[in-house]
């Protein structure tokens, strides 16, 4: 973990900041950024956990807006643990539709 506050490194180590990871609107890949570690004890389920991560964000994203419930600003401060994780929080997910291709469906004809 101690990498990741490395101010050597990282630009603001403490404070969240997307661009660590882009040059030039580009996703830049940083050597010290591990997070299934690396060599012969590296994660084994790092192909599979990769595929579920990206099924999982591509599909809620698709179905839903994420934001703020009115009047709350969301916070970054973050519990440590096993891992780093976020205070409890409340989110709304707005639909964005029913995400059906075929609007046919949707026209009052049949169901
Ligand atoms: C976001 C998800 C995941 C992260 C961040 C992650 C991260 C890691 C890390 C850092 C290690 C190395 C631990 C060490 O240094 O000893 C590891 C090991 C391992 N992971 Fe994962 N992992 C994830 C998901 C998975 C999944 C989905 C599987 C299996 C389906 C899996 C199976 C394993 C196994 C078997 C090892 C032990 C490898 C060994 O010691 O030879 N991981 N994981």
């Amino acid at each position: 973990r101690e990498v990741l506050f490395d101010k050597n490194e990282w630009e603001t180590p403490h404070t969240f900041n997307p661009k660590h990871f882009l040059e030039d609107g580009q996703f830049k890949k940083r050597e010290t950024f591990l997070p299934f570690s690396a060599g012969k004890r590296g994660c084994l389920g790092e192909p599979l956990a990769r595929i579920e991560l990206f099924l999982f964000f591509t599909a809620l994203l698709q179905k839903f807006t994420f934001q703020a419930p009115k009047d709350v600003k969301l916070s970054l401060q973050f519990r440590v643990g096993i891992t780093l994780c976020p205070q409890p929080y409340q989110i709304c997910a707005l639909s964005r539709g029913c995400g059906c291709y075929d609007t046919s469906y949707h026209d009052g004809s049949s169901s």
